[in-house]
């Protein structure tokens, strides 16, 4: 079911140090941050050859990220991504499978402007994934 690794997600407190230790200390290619009220993050992607690193920086109260940052104060990885062909097809099989998906269960549109979706870190060896529909 899942496909190409889209990207690997840090959480930070500081996005702008953040940009700034990749795109000066790792010479990476950096984006301008992003807001992203829906989600509660300001975001950063970073281009690789072959992936993409997302930067996050809680946005508002009710930011997911916030307990997050609590208990990881430094930052820490916080999400893996994988693509799917069809994200209504895989939340049906991973459902039946008895994964959890977070929220309502439908898709959001995600920082690419593609659909997507959570599944709960416990019912997946400790890591938070999201699917984005390719
Ligand atoms: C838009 C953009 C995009 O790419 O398109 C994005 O990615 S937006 C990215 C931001 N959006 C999201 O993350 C949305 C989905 N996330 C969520 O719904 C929530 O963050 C959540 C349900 C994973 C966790 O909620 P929470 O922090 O309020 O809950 P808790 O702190 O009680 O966490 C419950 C248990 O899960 C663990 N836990 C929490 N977050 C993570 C994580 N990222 N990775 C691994 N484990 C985690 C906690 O340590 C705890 O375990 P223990 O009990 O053992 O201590
Ligand atoms: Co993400």
């Amino acid at each position: 079911m899942i496909g190409r690794l889209n990207h690997v997600a840090i959480a930070v407190r500081d996005i702008a140090a953040a940009s700034e230790v990749y795109r000066s200390t790792l010479g990476a290619q950096v984006s301008a941050p992003e807001p992203l009220e829906e989600h509660g993050v300001t975001v950063v992607f970073i281009t690789l050859p072959n992936t993409k690193i997302e930067l996050l920086e809680p946005l508002g109260a009710e930011s997911p990220i916030a307990r997050f940052l609590e208990k990881n104060p430094d930052g820490g990885m916080h999400h893996i991504c994988y693509e799917v062909d069809d994200i209504g097809a895989a939340r049906d099989q991973l459902v039946n499978s008895g994964a959890r998906v977070l929220g309502s269960g439908e898709p959001k549109i995600g920082a690419h402007g593609k659909p997507v979706l959570f599944l709960h870190p416990k019912d997946f060896n400790g890591t938070l994934i999201e699917l984005e529909q390719a």
